[in-house]
Order: C-alpha cells, then sequence, then structure tokens
C-alpha cells in the first residue's frame, strides 16, 4: 500500500516537473504557413464607412513537430474601419513578424506579444499570429483554448450584428428572423440618415424589451449631440462608438449627458486605452476584439482589467470566417464576457464554412465552447483549397540562413 502511494506521489511530482520544464522549453515553431483567401458573404454588410461584399483572409499556420495552431486574420481587404488592409497584414507577417517569431523562437504564446511590442500598431497582424501561437500552445499542452485563457463558461450568449439596408421594411424583417433564431442582442448600424427612424421602427414592431444596441462605427461629432441624445429614448443596451475613431475625450463629454451607456470599440488598441478610457468615463462598456487590441494577451489583460472595474465587456466581430469565430468563442468564455458578443453562427455570412463542424447556435442565442485541444474545431482544408489567391511557407532554416 504504501509502496503504491509512494509511486503515486513521484508520478504527480514528476507530472508538475514536466510541466514546468514545458513552460520554460521553447514552443519549438519550425514552420509558419499563409494563405490568402477570398471567401464570398451570402449578401453585402453595409456600416457607415462602407459596403463588405467578400472576406479576404489570411489563414495562419504554425507548426512544431506534430502539432499545428491555426488563426486568420481580420482586417478588411480596404483601411476604412482601422488603418490595417489584408495586404499590409500579409506584408508585416511576411518581412517582420515571421521572420522574428521563426528566429528568436518563443517558450509560451504571451512571449509574442512582448517580442512584438517595438513594432507600433499593426495589431491584426500581430494578433494573426499571436492567435495562432496560443492554439499551438493549447494543443501542445492538450488543453482547449478556453482553458488556457482562463475560461469558466461551457456556452456562451450571442448576438447579431445588422449592417445598414436599403429600407426600413428589409431591416424589419431581418430583425424579426434574427430573435426568431433567438439571438439575445440585436445590433443595429446607424449613420446620419439612418438613425431615428429605424431604431422607432423596431421599437414600434418588436416593443420595448427586445435587446437592442446601435453601432455609428464613429460616423458623428458633437455637433450632432442633440440627435444622439434622442438615441436615450429608445431604451438601448449600448451605442457604440459614436464618435471619431481616434476619440476618447469627446465621448466622455457625451457620455456625461447621456443615459445610453456608450461602449468603445474603435478607439480601444490596447489595455493602456482602456484604462485611460475608463479613467476618464469615456465609455461604460468596452466591446473587445482580439485583432483590434493585437491578439490574446492583450485580450485578456483588458478583460481582467474591466472585471476588476466592474466594467462589462463583449466579444465584437469583425465578419469572421469560422477559425476567427473559434477563437471568440475561446476569448468570450472568460467571466467577465457578461453582454452577449457579435459572434453569430457560420451561416450569419456564409453558404460553406471553413471549419467542421461549423459554429451554430447550441440552443436559442448559445454557442457551446469546444472541450477539444486548440480552438476545438477541424480545418475544411478542401474548401481553403478552392479559395486560395496566395500562399507561402517560412520554415526556420530558410529564415536564419
Ligand atoms: O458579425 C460581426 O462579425 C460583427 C460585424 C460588425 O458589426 C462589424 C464588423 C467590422 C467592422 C464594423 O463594420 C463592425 C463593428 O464595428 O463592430
Ligand atoms: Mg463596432
Amino acid at each position: 500500500m504504501l509502496v503504491i502511494y509512494m509511486i503515486k506521489a513521484w508520478q504527480l511530482k514528476l507530472n508538475k516537473i514536466i510541466f514546468q520544464i514545458k513552460d520554460v522549453t521553447y514552443m519549438d515553431i519550425n514552420q509558419v504557413l499563409l494563405q490568402r483567401i477570398k471567401m464570398p458573404l451570402k449578401s453585402s454588410f453595409e456600416t457607415s464607412f462602407g459596403k463588405v461584399t467578400e472576406k479576404d483572409i489570411i489563414v495562419v499556420r504554425v507548426f512544431s513537430e506534430d502539432k499545428v495552431g491555426i488563426a486568420e486574420s481580420v482586417a478588411m481587404p480596404f483601411p476604412i474601419y482601422n488603418e490595417e488592409t489584408t495586404g499590409t497584414v500579409w506584408y508585416m507577417l511576411e518581412h517582420f513578424l515571421i521572420p522574428q517569431l521563426l528566429e528568436k523562437g518563443v517558450k509560451h504564446p504571451r512571449d509574442v506579444f512582448d517580442m512584438f511590442s517595438y513594432i507600433r500598431r499593426n495589431n491584426m497582424a500581430k494578433a494573426a499570429l499571436e492567435m495562432a501561437v496560443w492554439d499551438l500552445y493549447s494543443k501542445q499542452n492538450g488543453l482547449s483554448l478556453s482553458a488556457v485563457l482562463g475560461g469558466t463558461r461551457k456556452e456562451i450568449e450571442v448576438g447579431v450584428s445588422i449592417g445598414i439596408e436599403d429600407n426600413i421594411d428589409d431591416l424589419l424583417i431581418k430583425v424579426n428572423h434574427f430573435l426568431n433564431e433567438g439571438y439575445k442582442k440585436i445590433k443595429v448600424k446607424i449613420k446620419p440618415g439612418w438613425d431615428i427612424e429605424p431604431l422607432r421602427a423596431i421599437r414600434n414592431k418588436f416593443g420595448d424589451d427586445i435587446p437592442l444596441m446601435a453601432d455609428a462605427n464613429s460616423a458623428y461629432t458633437l455637433n450632432d449631440k442633440a440627435l444622439l441624445k434622442e438615441l436615450d429614448t429608445f431604451n438601448l443596451m449600448m451605442v457604440e462608438q459614436p464618435l471619431a475613431h481616434d476619440d476618447i475625450i469627446d465621448h466622455a463629454k457625451l457620455q456625461a449627458e447621456m443615459k445610453t451607456p456608450i461602449c468603445l470599440d474603435e478607439s480601444i488598441h490596447s489595455v493602456e486605452d482602456a484604462r485611460k478610457a475608463l479613467e476618464i468615463e469615456a465609455c461604460k462598456i468596452i466591446n473587445i476584439k482580439i485583432g483590434r487590441v493585437g491578439g490574446l494577451t492583450e485580450a485578456k489583460k483588458i478583460h481582467d482589467l474591466c472585471e476588476e472595474r466592474d466594467v462589462p465587456v463583449w466579444c465584437g466581430g469583425m465578419l469572421e470566417a469560422g477559425i476567427g469565430r473559434a477563437h471568440n468563442i475561446a476569448i468570450a468564455s472568460l467571466s467577465n464576457f457578461t453582454i452577449p458578443g457579435d459572434t453569430s453562427s457560420s451561416s450569419r455570412y456564409f453558404n460553406e464554412d471553413i471549419i467542421f463542424p461549423e459554429v451554430t447556435l447550441s440552443k436559442p442565442g448559445m454557442i457551446s465552447v469546444p472541450e477539444r485541444p486548440g480552438i476545438g474545431f477541424d480545418i475544411n482544408n478542401e474548401l481553403i483549397n478552392k479559395m486560395i489567391v496566395n500562399d507561402k511557407t517560412f520554415t526556420k532554416a530558410t529564415m536564419i540562413s
């Protein structure tokens, strides 16, 4: 009996030592593959700054000896949501980020953010590689991405984002459709000339209780204060980024005069941005997009800061295909993601997704958090191969020589 006990104790000690060794050992990334794909959207998506008709994505894979980590870039094809594009993401990955990762190596995915911190901005490029390294790390440790990030939820609550429609009738049809699918938050895009009327029409038809919010994507200024204050009459969950993409000062002035909580999206690129915005009370809610803030490490830091300060967060979307959706599900499983995010089902935007199984609602308005190692989905390589417009492999040997 004593012998069995001693063997078990030794086994436990050994496992602990192996785990510690793993954390100080290099992750052994020896190859990176980039594949640029163009994926048609089921229907176009219009915001105050323009229309998107297809997703232009870079699928990033990082290889160690026996495992592959995967992620997708979220930049738009044009520099309008922020300054990055799919093209600039490719350039940054090819010329700066991948060579450095392969040359220096990392012991933990947290190191990737620090390694790239001397490079200003280009957050979506940094995030695409960093997220793939997190997936690899989870797979190397046999844990789900949610678990390694400290996620506690088995299911996440989700909403849906509706673009600017051609007319109010089309908008009401869409709202009705998504409410019937059970989504727990209806977000509608607004811009000058498409704001009070569509919101009033939604409230008139569906009542005061449906969870409704508006996203302006920086379409207003403080000169529109009277109109923005009128939004208070619609009992909105929040208004997202009403003012400039690089502002927090005017948002603080507006928040002081508005009842509706302001949520910041475009203005927040880092935990420091979040701290400053909260300190001057520029918002009461933060939308966390992993790509916008440079990866999962920084996304988690923003989440933790907000949790400490009792500020709710939710996970925003960039019309991601399945791989990006899977990363969003993992981060949204953290405890302070208390507001339904924009991660809708794969079928919201795509006829066929690049993962198996596709993301679906496990029950109305809910998505299950996968428990398998890594992002927890298989990759539909056949579909990816059909849509490739460019690809490139980088190996440690060729980078260092
Ligand atoms: O469904 C999603 O992925 C969210 C879509 C969405 O609302 C947005 C995607 C990309 C840029 C913006 O137009 C907008 C946002 O600001 O959140
Ligand atoms: Mg937004």
